[in-house]
């Protein structure tokens, strides 16, 4: 069935302000569907899924919408988008010109195109991960990267199990499949909404990539410890981090943002979580964090950072940054693992973690760290992962999640153990 013709303008809309890039794109759309309540659900999802085609797509949409004759270059790219995420046979208005062009640009074999353009991404992008990964691996890697993720959930064993979830969704019907590592991990065939559904209200499910799943897990955070999850955000982590520790224990959720951590609250209620106490704070070296200096079993630094391993999601993060973030982003990472650091007890343990793809922001940081804190070391990531029992995961030092590789978003982590604190000499005991 064709769109009405009034989404084409009203992508085009917010297209053009998306493209400005002083915001991010969720963000944007959000605003756009708020103030345009009587757009259907089917309009709002054609809008969106073309605007995001358009992002994921940009470099070669964009060489192809500039070269192509008669009417705006605006529509033109709404239309190569739309006839991504919809298929040319939706479109509505289209002139015979205007589809006979569309036709011929979803023919060109694109694995003929120039590299960077094929892997849609600005050059200083490409070249870093060329020299990372190689040309070959980073083509792959693109790939995954301009595919759409799928739809993870974490099941909370607080208040049910996988079993029962797939069972419950089907009813629905929903068709759910356990993730391959992470145990608590389900993986949708489609992309439902599921605020409605009595097993989200309830808390007995979550949305969570099952990468970061797995970052979680591998804190190996147990019953009764002292836990912070450092840079909490909204708490995906911190939910799962609590009933891990099956609601014992305390886990601080700290963060620089209070309007984040705002969105914790109700979230937690869902949960069931009562050992989580979320404490906004000024800055990594702020007097809250010196207070519990020394006394923490394992604190998690889910790190901000460029975010590049979530381009599945949102593919206008590649567009927004240039390679002068990414060197802030490394003095930033270095002084918040630096700050945390100190939370550690003796035989504690640290996770330094990114959703980046970038050495500078992972393996340069741990290093660093290791370098500047000779009471820590580091516990190898095949350690890690036989102590919590993730199986089919063949990593070295670090955790490197890949979408190409592991179908999740690309993650980072490094895991540092505190060295035990010497114990006072005799003499000072007296
Ligand atoms: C990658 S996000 C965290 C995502 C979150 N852990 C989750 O699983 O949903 C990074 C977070 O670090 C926070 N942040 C930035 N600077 C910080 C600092 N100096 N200390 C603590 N948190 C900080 C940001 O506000 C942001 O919420």
């Amino acid at each position: 069935m064709r769109l009405p013709p009034y989404v084409l303008t009203s992508a085009e809309n917010v297209l053009r302000e998306i493209m400005r890039f002083t915001a991010p794109a969720d963000t944007t759309l959000s605003h756009f569907f708020k103030s345009h309540p009587k757009l259907g659900g089917r309009e709002r999802g054609a809008i969106a899924e073309s605007v995001y085609a358009v992002l994921r797509n940009k470099a070669f949409f964009t060489d192809r919408a500039e070269a192509g004759a008669g009417g705006a270059t605006m529509r033109r790219l709404v239309l190569l988008g739309m006839a991504d995420a919809v298929g040319i046979d939706a479109l509505p208005g289209l002139s015979e010109e205007e589809s006979e062009w569309l036709k011929r640009q979803l023919e060109i074999d694109r694995s003929l195109l120039h590299k960077s353009m094929r892997a849609n991404m600005p050059k200083w992008l490409f070249d870093k991960l060329v020299e990372q990964y190689g040309e070959e691996e980073t083509l792959a890697l693109a790939d995954a990267l301009n595919t759409p993720a799928p739809l993870d959930l974490r099941v909370n064993a607080m208040k049910t199990d996988r079993d029962a979830v797939i069972a419950e969704l089907a009813t629905a019907p929903i068709v759910a499949e356990p993730t391959p590592f992470a145990p608590l991990g389900l993986r949708l065939k489609k992309k439902p909404a599921l605020q409605n559904l009595p097993l989200f209200k309830s808390g007995a499910i979550e949305v969570q990539d099952e990468g970061s799943q797995l970052l979680a897990q591998i804190l190996g955070a147990k019953r009764g410890e002292m836990v912070v999850d450092f840079c909490a955000g909204a708490g995906g982590k911190t939910l799962a981090l609590g009933a891990q520790m099956r609601n014992t224990g305390r886990l601080y959720a700290f963060d620089v943002s209070e309007k984040r951590l705002s969105k914790l609250k109700p979230r937690l209620a869902r949960s069931g979580l009562s050992n989580v106490h979320p404490v906004a704070i000024a800055h990594e070296k702020d007097a809250k964090v010196k207070r519990l200096a020394g006394k923490i079993d394992r604190v998690l630094v889910d790190a901000p950072c460029s975010g590049m391993g979530t381009l599945r999601r949102n593919p206008d993060v590649k567009w927004r940054q240039d390679e002068s973030a990414i060197a802030e982003m490394h003095e930033k990472q270095v002084s918040i693992l630096d700050g945390a650091a100190r939370l550690v007890k003796g035989g504690g343990r640290l996770v330094y973690a990114t959703c980046s793809l970038l050495n500078e922001e992972n393996d340069a940081v741990a290093a660093n760290f290791i370098a500047t804190h000779p009471d820590f070391e580091l516990v190898p990531m095949s350690k890690v992962l036989a102590e919590q029992k993730i199986a089919g995961l063949e990593m070295g030092d670090y955790l490197k999640l890949l979408p190409h590789k592991h179908q999740t978003d690309g993650f980072f982590a490094a895991v540092f153990e505190r060295k035990p604190m010497a114990k006072p000499a005799k003499a000072d005991e007296e």
